[in-house]
């Protein structure tokens, strides 16, 4: 019951079903990767279930994948759906211009294709992923298996000539292997405490070779879903200027927390 929950899993909780009610019937869904994201997915099928709502849910990860298709969801591929109407996905970091670390769970190169090829994208949060200054999260960059110290090298070159303050790099690791990503792929995070000037960075990183992709979203995310551990839900707009403040009553969603927590 709710009772049950942390704090930030209720925060994330009510994020993701404020998001959800933002899904219209027909729609053609980007669904991200990581915990927030998980409980909109628990809100979908429910929505699915219960009042037939029909999506089309594209995923961001095997993980998610394998969710929305145990719930439920109608899943196909982004070359299915071609272009989507909403992408809704957690994120590690978000600043004033809703720009965004993502990659925490190293899914950014699905997560940016998928959020790049929608009309909007929402972002789900707790109040704890707010930042004035992006990168005190490790930022994470997907490189190639081959050569990787190569690439791993000149990333840390480059930062060092972009005056970037933090400039260690280190190989993310699944026990004693790397981990590899969806894509077969390893990641390299960036402990760089500090981003000046996040724009020009996500562009000069991917020109590194062997760099897939980083997990710096610029001007991609339009609205960010902001939860509290009391049930109050924040979304604020970037292209509208707004923000609207809500509460979620959780006695009401008592059983509506048990159905999703079972
Ligand atoms: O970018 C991501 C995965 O690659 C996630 O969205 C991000 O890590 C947030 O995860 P969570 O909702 O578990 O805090």
């Amino acid at each position: 019951m709710s009772s049950d929950l942390s704090p930030i899993d209720k925060a994330k909780f009510v994020a993701a079903k404020r998001a959800a009610d933002m899904v219209e019937d027909g729609m053609r869904l980007g669904l991200g990767t990581g915990s927030t994201t998980a409980w909109l997915v628990r809100c979908l099928a429910q929505m699915v279930q219960e009042d037939g709502l029909r999506i089309s849910a594209v995923p961001t990860s095997a993980r998610t994948a394998n969710m929305a298709r145990e719930l439920g969801l109608n899943v196909v591929t982004l070359d299915d759906a071609k272009w989507l109407d909403l992408t809704i996905d957690g994120a590690d970091e978000f600043d004033h211009d809703l720009n965004l670390i993502k990659g925490g769970g190293g899914a950014h190169l699905q997560e940016k294709i998928v959020a790049t090829a929608s009309d909007q994208m929402v972002v789900i949060a707790d109040a704890g992923k707010a930042v004035d200054t992006l990168g005190a999260f490790p930022l994470p960059v997907e490189v190639l298996p081959f050569g990787w110290q190569t690439s791993q090298a000149l990333l840390e070159e480059t930062l060092v000539s972009m005056d970037v303050l933090g400039r260690t790099s280190t190989l993310r690791m699944n026990g004693s292997d790397p981990f590899i990503s969806d894509e077969g792929n390893y990641i390299l995070d960036l402990h760089l405490n500090r981003i000046g000037n996040a724009r020009q960075l996500a562009l000069v990183l991917n020109q590194i070779p062997g760099v897939i992709e980083n997990g710096l979203f610029i001007d991609i995310c339009d609205r960010v879903v902001i939860g509290h551990g009391d049930g109050t839900v924040v979304v604020r707009d970037i292209n509208e200027g707004t923000e609207e403040r809500d509460r979620l009553d959780f006695a009401e969603e008592d059983n509506l927390f048990g159905d999703l927590i079972d």
